[in-house]
């Protein structure tokens, strides 16, 4: 068959590639439905990734976050129909210490290959996870996101001590909101704190116990463990306000992405004995986790649904286009496209 691929060629301008697929392989083949864009996927789309970089990955389809249904199984384990969500990191090899997101030789969709804007996805067995019929699609989009933040969690209680009396968030976005959820729902008897910049965006995180500007911060407060979500230059600065406030022997989880490195205060990263925990992008295991969660706490669905922000209908070029320019000028949110093209 031929499907199609509608790939960046280069900023704001897309292409639609054709190409021939045999269906007597491996592969179960995945109609998308629902999508949602990344803050990765918009530094492909406005060519803020770096020049070396854009011409390294491009042309690529772009989009990991995103959902659909079977519609075609080899073997016939899955009834077409079949809602799923999609895995967007490939791994090409195993290893009994290093995850699946880790390892260097792995494969990541709209980061050098393509995502799911396509007509079909094949996918390996092992790159979907089935999802129960009545979940919220607009939520389920960018469900790759919530993995982030449960991969990360996972992360922390692997690595930091255990003393988890108070938590702080930095970043009033997308990742800070669904972290601060999570620790909120796992963690119920401690403080969750969120700093951010802004406070139209701060109300919205009203599960919160405490939220804060980063510039009114009480001097005597200290927070045992923290999580970044801010990324870009901005997380520099997060990161050092971070050091100052965390008591010592915390960490710092990171998950926000910065394009060119940034000066961090390591001087008092040694005299307080932090432990900086880096966390990148997600495996099966976690979307197995998350799709458990999710069944099992409705109540964190609708919270999230609070996220929900633009929702476009894609059936041509031009849609795209129109959804990413939007997604550029809404003030909070997700952008969630149907995908009917
Ligand atoms: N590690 C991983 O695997 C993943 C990482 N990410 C990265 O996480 C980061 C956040 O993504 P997302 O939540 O979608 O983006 P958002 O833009 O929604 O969130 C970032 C928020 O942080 C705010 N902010 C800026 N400076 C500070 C500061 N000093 N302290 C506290 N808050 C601040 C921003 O405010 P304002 O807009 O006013 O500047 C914004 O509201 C990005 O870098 C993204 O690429 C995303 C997915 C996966
Ligand atoms: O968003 C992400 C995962 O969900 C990662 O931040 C993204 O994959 C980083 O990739 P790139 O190096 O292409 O910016
Ligand atoms: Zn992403």
């Amino acid at each position: 068959m031929i499907n199609q691929v509608y790939r960046l060629v280069s900023p704001r301008q897309f292409e639609i590639t054709y190409k021939d697929r045999s269906l007597q392989s491996d592969y179960v083949v995945v109609r998308p439905t629902y999508l949602s864009i990344c803050a990765a996927d918009q530094r492909y789309y406005t060519g803020t990734r770096g020049k070396e970089a854009m011409a390294k990955k491009l042309p690529m389809a772009l989009i990991h976050e995103g959902i659909g249904k079977i519609v075609y199984d080899p073997l016939n384990e899955f009834k077409t129909g079949t809602p799923v969500v999609m895995v967007p990191n490939t791994p090409v090899e195993d290893d009994d210490v290093i995850a699946e997101n880790y390892l260097r030789s792995s494969k990541f969709r709209s980061s050098g290959y393509d995502g799911f804007m396509q007509d079909y996805v094949f996918l390996k067995r092992d790159r979907f996870v089935t999802l129960p019929e009545d979940l919220d699609p607009h939520v389920s989009a960018f469900m790759e996101l919530i993995t982030i933040a449960m991969h990360c969690l996972v992360r922390f209680e692997a690595k930091a001590h255990v003393r988890r009396s108070n938590f702080g968030v930095w970043g009033d976005g997308n990742l800070g909101y669904i972290t601060s959820l999570i620790l909120k729902k796992r963690y119920p008897e401690s403080k969750v704190m969120i700093f951010g910049k802004n406070q139209y965006k701060l109300e919205h995180f009203s599960f919160v116990d405490e939220a804060y500007q980063i510039d009114q911060i009480p001097e005597d407060l200290q927070i045992d463990h923290a999580f970044e979500a801010v990324g870009s230059k901005g997380s520099q600065y997060a990161i050092n306000q971070i050091i100052d406030y965390l008591h010592p022997e915390g960490t710092i989880s990171l998950m926000g992405v910065s394009e060119y490195p940034i000066e961090i205060n390591t001087r008092m990263i040694l005299e307080k004995g932090i432990t900086v925990i880096g966390s990148s992008r997600s495996g099966r295991a976690d979307f197995e986790n998350t799709v458990e969660f999710m069944k099992e706490h409705p109540e964190f669905v609708e919270y999230l649904g609070t996220l929900v922000g633009e929702v476009q209908v894609v059936r041509t070029i031009q849609d795209i286009n129109d959804a990413f320019e939007k997604d550029l000028t809404s003030s909070w949110g997700k952008t969630v496209i149907e995908w009917k093209i």
